[in-house]
């Protein structure tokens, strides 16, 4: 399943390797329809829409308990990996098995058996963080005693004080309500987990406390997790492996090691990691998509 041009290294890390494979992408494709401004339209011929290649070939495989990270600067094709992965879109060309089961044929099956963390996430406003976790448990079929037991574990783990998660959620910060929402991805153990940037935003203390959280339920070796992240200090210390997307296409899959020796003796960092395989530093990037994250 190599692709040529891509420094993929061979396997999975040693604890995975004989892990049964819970996502499985080959040669995937999604194009979406993208407006040409008027400016750019006498560039691209007079028209009004060009198509975007937003993922590009893309082929991989996750393993049961493995953490993969994805990097890549804004508009290079994360959630939308994300979204396919997650049954929320359909690729237009190639295959995704999640479970081993076909994305385009099974999503109710594969959507009962994952969960998504993103930031848009929908809560009742009014209700507590706990009342909003006991109503997403019985959606999941957990009982009412388990539900509320479970909710305030997570909810304390992550920092969330009892106090707290009896008041309404819109008394909360945002990244507080962040927190929840991670939490009420967990509260259901998923067999696979997409946390799509879990920590973007959030104060260092609380990025702090969901990391150590996800190396907590990482040990177990049971939930599958793909975390996108800004953040390479992030990526370098939770994810098995890190694949690195450019402009919707693979260009680096590996473990933080492997990729920092397949970069060369200059990558020292994370960041020049990034560099050696997307050509541009972390610091640019951020700059041009202007979140300086
Ligand atoms: N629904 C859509 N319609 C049109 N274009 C889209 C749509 N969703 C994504 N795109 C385009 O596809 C490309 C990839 O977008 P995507 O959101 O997957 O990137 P990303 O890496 O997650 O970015 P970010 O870090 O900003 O979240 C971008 O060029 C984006 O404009």
């Amino acid at each position: 399943m190599q692709q040529e041009g891509v420094a993929v290294t061979e396997g999975a890390p040693a604890a995975l390797e004989n892990a049964p494979i819970v996502i499985k992408c080959e040669h995937v494709y999604k194009r979406f329809a993208e407006k040409v401004s008027r400016q750019d339209r006498s560039a691209s011929g007079g028209r009004r829409k060009r198509l975007v290649n937003a993922v590009n070939d893309v082929s991989f495989v996750a393993r049961r308990g493995e953490v993969l990270g994805v990097l890549g600067a804004n508009g290079s094709g994360k959630s939308t990996l994300i979204r396919l992965i997650s049954t929320l879109l359909l690729p237009d060309d190639g295959l995704i098995e999640v479970f081993g089961l076909d994305v385009t044929k099974h999503q109710a099956q594969i959507r009962s058996r994952i969960n998504r963390v993103s930031v848009e996430a929908s809560f009742f406003k009014k209700l507590s963080a706990l009342e909003n976790l006991a109503f997403a448990g019985r959606l999941y079929g957990m009982s009412g005693k388990e539900t509320t037991e479970r909710a305030s574990e997570v909810l304390l783990r992550l920092g969330i004080s009892e106090q707290k998660m009896r008041a309404p959620l819109e008394s909360m910060s945002r990244g507080q309500q962040q927190k929840v929402s991670i939490a009420r991805a967990f509260m259901t153990r998923p067999e696979l987990l997409l946390l799509d940037e879990p920590t973007t935003g959030l104060d260092p203390k609380s990025r702090r406390d969901v990391q150590d959280f996800v190396e907590e339920i990482k040990r177990d070796r049971t939930t599958t997790m793909i975390l996108t992240t800004h953040d390479m200090a992030e990526a370098e210390r939770l994810c098995d492996r890190v694949a690195i997307l450019d402009g919707g296409r693979l260009v680096a899959l590996g473990t933080p090691d492997e990729l920092k020796q397949l970069a060369g003796p200059d990558a020292h960092t994370f960041e020049d990691v990034f560099f050696a395989f997307v050509g541009k530093d972390w610091e640019e990037v951020a700059q041009e998509d202007g979140d300086g994250d």
